[in-house]
């Protein structure tokens, strides 16, 4: 089963009409596609640590980006993360993605999230499934609101 992907700009992560999302850029840096988060003491789980599940939010966002920003719009199938260091707040985290395996349909992708003195401290594996058709944009019914992260 397929489904009919839409961009309308309230993705959490991405969307620039998401008054609570991150609103984070990405870009092609070599093979690797690659975003930028600095965590905020809103972001954190313990104090001074980031949540772990928003750490895995923006991992599987940058995989499933990696596809359909080269026109494979996908959904995520299933996501195995591995936390080997804690992710401290106010200073930039880069996440990466690149394409593991290509088998029809079903695309295998690996990501990581980079602390700036180059310690991994996430890494993820991702089953992603491309649904047909191209990723339709919309025009969004929610206000556009500030930004609350960056790149
Ligand atoms: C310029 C760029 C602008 C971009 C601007 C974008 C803005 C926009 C934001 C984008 C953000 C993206 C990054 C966030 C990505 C999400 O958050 S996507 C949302 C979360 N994911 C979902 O909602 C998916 C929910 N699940 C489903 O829809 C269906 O279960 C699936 C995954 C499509 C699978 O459907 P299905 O019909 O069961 O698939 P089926 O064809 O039977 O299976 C095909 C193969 O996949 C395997 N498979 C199926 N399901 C699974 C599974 N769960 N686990 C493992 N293997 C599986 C099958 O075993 C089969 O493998 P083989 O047997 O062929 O070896």
């Amino acid at each position: 089963m397929t489904v009919s992907l839409t961009d309308d700009g309230m993705c959490f992560v991405c969307g620039k009409n998401n008054p609570i999302g991150l609103k984070l850029s990405f870009a092609w840096e070599g093979d690797d596609y690659v975003t930028y988060f600095t965590p905020q003491p809103e972001h954190q789980s313990y104090a001074g640590i980031t949540h772990g599940g928003l750490v895995s939010t923006v991992l599987d966002e940058v995989m499933g980006r990696n596809m359909s920003s080269r026109g494979l719009p996908a959904v995520t199938a299933r996501m195995e993360v591995r936390f080997r260091h804690s992710v401290p707040l106010g200073d930039p985290v880069r996440f990466a993605a690149r394409i593991v395996r290509e088998r029809g349909k079903v695309i295998d992708v690996e990501a990581t999230a980079t602390l700036t003195d180059g310690r991994v401290a996430a890494e993820a594996t991702g089953r992603f499934l491309v649904q047909e058709g191209s990723l339709r944009e919309e025009t969004p019914t929610q206000p556009t609101a500030s930004a609350n992260s960056s790149k």
